[in-house]
């Protein structure tokens, strides 16, 4: 692939008139419940026509999709551009960021807004959208972090879920001790405070006081190295710190969503979180996690053992990497994120002396989808249904987007992908798009790429070619109540300004505790009804057996005739997923 260096302005182009027609031929359509031969007609930015045969005006561009799959963009829930964070300013901005996440087939992205204790959470969003707006290539929404309490906080989570600022997702660290770690009563506060406002918390499960103590012992017997970071922060803190987050999501009667998922043990407390809780519990996991692994912490190189330093860390079991995917696949977890943070070299090593200081964070925004592919789909763990459910329509759905993103359909967003599950390639940081110069997948050969990236309409790679605009996305406010979280029951009626203290928990299950959402037997287990990737289908779904297409030994057969399914329509058994 190769790289325009000069970004096309949106002023510098008519890009409309250029680029408004388009029409992609003989692909097969991969969506999250269903695959079918059909053609994609686009035009302003909007699928037209999906079907057969379509009616097309003269002088539409056609791109030929024979033997590749046309599915809808990515989206990646979880970067961080341009984030200040450990004395240090993450390298990919939103331009780079961007620019990086559609090279690799991602067309959309959920960035964080981070506010500094006592700042104000509207001044941060103000910040966030100055630092995004004329600079995504591709559309962005934001979440808000939540890194310190009070009345004022409060109240600005509810302006924030207006129309006007369009936030429907929060998140609290329980990690990250001194900086924006919140306490158990702040964080059952926030996340009260969402289940109120009808919004989606999300928390960063680690617990921060272990870690702060486990640092001062390692640092006290002399490990000040990368592998130190691993050392503080085992699985069993992780899986605390998910275990009591759902506890207390469960007391303030809210569903729950758990960022970067990293250990077998985490995925083990979220699942038994599950068995016992009323609300929707959702899981999120990493490219990282998926795509590499621990072992890189005992690196004697400096440069490359700091590279992988992330929170919650990589683990040293070498079976996680497996183990997530078939999370992934079995809906045990709903979607994999990037957690993009990367740090120049020059940054990383304020941490040369203590790993403590090592600035947090890895790519992952541009290898994402690839990663998933070779490790999940073409290895047999997972179809490519669950592969657009897990990187692209599960998000839609939670964060409220849905089917304007996550869904190849008339009416929706012209944000695709036309992706070779033949195309190889090794992934490194030679070629990269990235602002770094280092790639924790190094070296690692992938079969399966996007070949077109569609944007709004706009063709973004081009047969490998990247041609980004500068500026050309936007951001794209999500509304409150989300089904895929709430379910479909209407919201109550009360103001969400008004605390109601019914829902505070005598700690046994009770019907009266569930009055803000459906029960748990009217949801499914994840809040997410896509099917799971593995399974044996119900009569009439799917049928993984009998199909022309091949897209590697182990999934050869996917069912050519099949038209788009809803397993779980509106109306029937599940959260509203459709
Ligand atoms: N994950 C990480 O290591 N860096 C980004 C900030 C965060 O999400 O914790
Ligand atoms: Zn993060």
């Amino acid at each position: 692939m190769t790289v325009d260096t000069t970004p096309t302005s949106v002023s510098g182009i008519n890009i409309k008139s250029s680029q408004n027609r388009l029409l992609i031929k003989n692909g097969k359509i991969v969506n999250d419940d269903g695959m079918e031969d059909l053609d994609v007609y686009i035009e302003d930015g909007i699928i037209k026509q999906v079907g057969r045969n379509l009616i097309i005006p003269g002088g539409t561009r056609t791109i030929d999709a024979t033997g590749k799959l046309v599915m809808p963009g990515g989206i990646d829930p979880h970067t961080h551009f341009e984030l200040e964070m450990m004395g240090a300013k993450s390298a990919d901005d939103f331009y780079k960021g961007t620019r990086a996440a559609v090279a690799g087939g991602t067309t959309c992205v959920i960035d964080f807004v981070l506010p500094q204790k006592g700042q104000s959470l509207l001044e941060a969003y103000a910040n966030w959208r100055e630092k995004a707006d004329g600079k995504v290539c591709c559309d962005y929404g934001l979440h808000v972090g939540v890194t310190w309490w009070s009345p004022q906080v409060r109240k600005e989570m509810q302006q924030l879920t207006t129309e006007q600022y369009g936030i429907n997702s929060f998140k609290m660290f329980m990690a990250y001790k001194d900086a924006w770690m919140l306490d158990d009563y702040d964080l059952y506060c926030a996340i009260e405070t969402c289940a109120e406002l009808r919004a989606l918390p999300q928390v960063h499960a680690e617990n921060g006081n272990i870690i702060a103590r486990n640092t001062e012992k390692l640092l006290a017997k002399g490990v000040t190295g990368p592998e130190g970071h691993q050392l503080s922060r085992d699985e069993e803190v992780e899986a605390e710190a998910v275990n009591r987050a759902c506890v207390i999501a469960n007391q303030a009667s809210s569903p729950l969503y758990i960022v970067h998922m990293m250990s077998r043990s985490a995925v083990r407390a979220l699942q038994q979180a599950r068995a016992r809780q009323r609300h929707v519990l959702l899981g999120e996991t990493l490219a990282a996690s998926v795509g590499t692994d621990g072992s890189h912490y005992g690196n004697s190189c400096f440069r490359h053992a700091a590279a992988h330093v992330l929170s919650p860390p990589l683990r040293p079991d070498p079976a996680t990497p497996q183990a997530l995917c078939e999370a992934l696949a079995d809906d045990d977890l709903q979607l994999i994120g990037s957690d993009n943070c990367t740090f120049h070299e020059k940054d990383k090593e304020l941490g040369k002396n203590n790993f403590c200081k090592i600035p947090n964070g890895v790519n992952g925004v541009e290898d994402r989808m690839a990663i998933l592919w070779q490790k999940a789909v073409n290895t047999g763990i997972m179809d490519p249904c669950r592969f657009v459910a897990v990187t692209s329509t599960n998000a839609a759905k939670i964060f409220n987007m849905y089917p304007q993103k996550g869904r190849v359909a008339v009416n929706s967003d012209a944000d695709l992908v036309v992706w070779d599950p033949k195309l190889e390639r090794t992934i490194s940081a030679a070629t990269h798009k990235q602002a770094v110069n280092f790639n924790i997948f190094e070296g690692q050969h992938v079969v399966g790429s996007p070949q077109y990236v569609i944007v709004n309409g706009r063709v973004c790679l081009d047969d490998g070619e990247l041609r980004v605009v500068e500026g050309f996305g936007k951001f794209i406010k999500t509304a409150v109540d989300s089904p895929a979280v709430f379910g479909s029951a209407p919201a109550p009626a009360a103001a969400p300004a008004q605390l109601d203290v019914s829902h505070v928990s005598n700690g046994s299950p009770s019907p009266d505790l569930g009055n803000m959402t459906k029960s748990v037997e009217s949801l499914s287990v994840s809040g997410c009804s896509t099917p799971t990737g593995r399974k044996m289908r119900e009569p009439g779904a799917r049928n993984l057996q009998t199909s022309t297409f091949s897209i590697s030994k182990e999934i050869e057969g996917l069912d050519t005739k099949t038209s788009v399914r809803v397993r779980n329509p509106p109306g029937g058994k599940s959260s509203g997923l459709w």
